[in-house]
């Protein structure tokens, strides 16, 4: 039986929809946490884009975190059965990765000024603009995210939903019942359930 490791920092982000999908495949895994203070430097010279997170599966390396949750979501059954199906995930997907990097894009702006005038951007339009787009699909799709049923793209948002709030500044779910629903759903799908009981509390 095929033996993963994840390598990722000690936080939820990018890595925890990989991790919920070897969860929720009952795939045999090592969670390997980076303390990124101490050792990042020494372990950034060895990835092969200098990032993580990466999937060793018999001495395989995969990086990109989508295309590692698109591997897993083929492997596990959250993929599509045609190309549309695999359209209409990947879309969702897609939509979800947007809002992330429109968030990271503030968060990680690097002058103060800059980073006030684009949270506040964000606050005012680009938050609300997102969520109500979400939750409408959501909404179409009687709680989830595509195909109206559990796919990737619920796990995707799932597990980044605690990173998407930390950097909202705000719950994203609180106000939206459609993509509250989503994530009550995946979180209480078996393996992701058990997951989510005994992972550490790091956001
Ligand atoms: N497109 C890549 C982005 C990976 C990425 O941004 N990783 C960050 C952590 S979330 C990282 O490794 N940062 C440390 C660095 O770049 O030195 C993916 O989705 O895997």
């Amino acid at each position: 039986m095929t033996k993963y490791t994840l390598t990722y920092f000690d936080v939820e982000a990018l890595g925890e929809p990989i991790r919920m999908l070897l969860s929720y495949g009952n795939l045999d895994f090592t969670d390997n946490r980076i303390d990124y203070e101490k050792d990042w430097a020494k372990f950034k010279t060895a990835m092969p884009m200098g990032q993580v997170p990466i999937l060793e599966a018999d001495g395989k390396v995969m990086y990109q975190s989508l295309a590692i949750s698109r591997y897993l979501a083929r492997l596990v059954g959250l993929y599509g059965e045609n190309p549309l199906e695999d359209y209409e995930i990947d879309n969702a997907v897609d939509n979800i990765n947007d809002f992330r990097a429109k968030l990271a894009g503030a968060q990680y702006e690097q002058n103060a000024v800059a980073k006030e005038e684009k949270f506040k951007l964000l606050k005012a339009e680009t938050i609300p603009y997102f969520l109500e787009k979400l939750d409408a699909i959501a909404a179409e799709n009687d709680g989830h995210f595509a195909l109206k049923k559990f796919t990737l793209a619920d796990v995707y948002f799932t597990g980044m939903s605690n990173y998407l709030s930390l950097m909202a500044q705000q719950d994203i779910t609180a106000n939206y019942q459609n993509l509250k629903k989503v994530v009550e759903n995946t979180i209480a799908t078996p393996g992701i359930k058990e997951w989510v009981e005994k992972r550490p509390k790091k956001v």
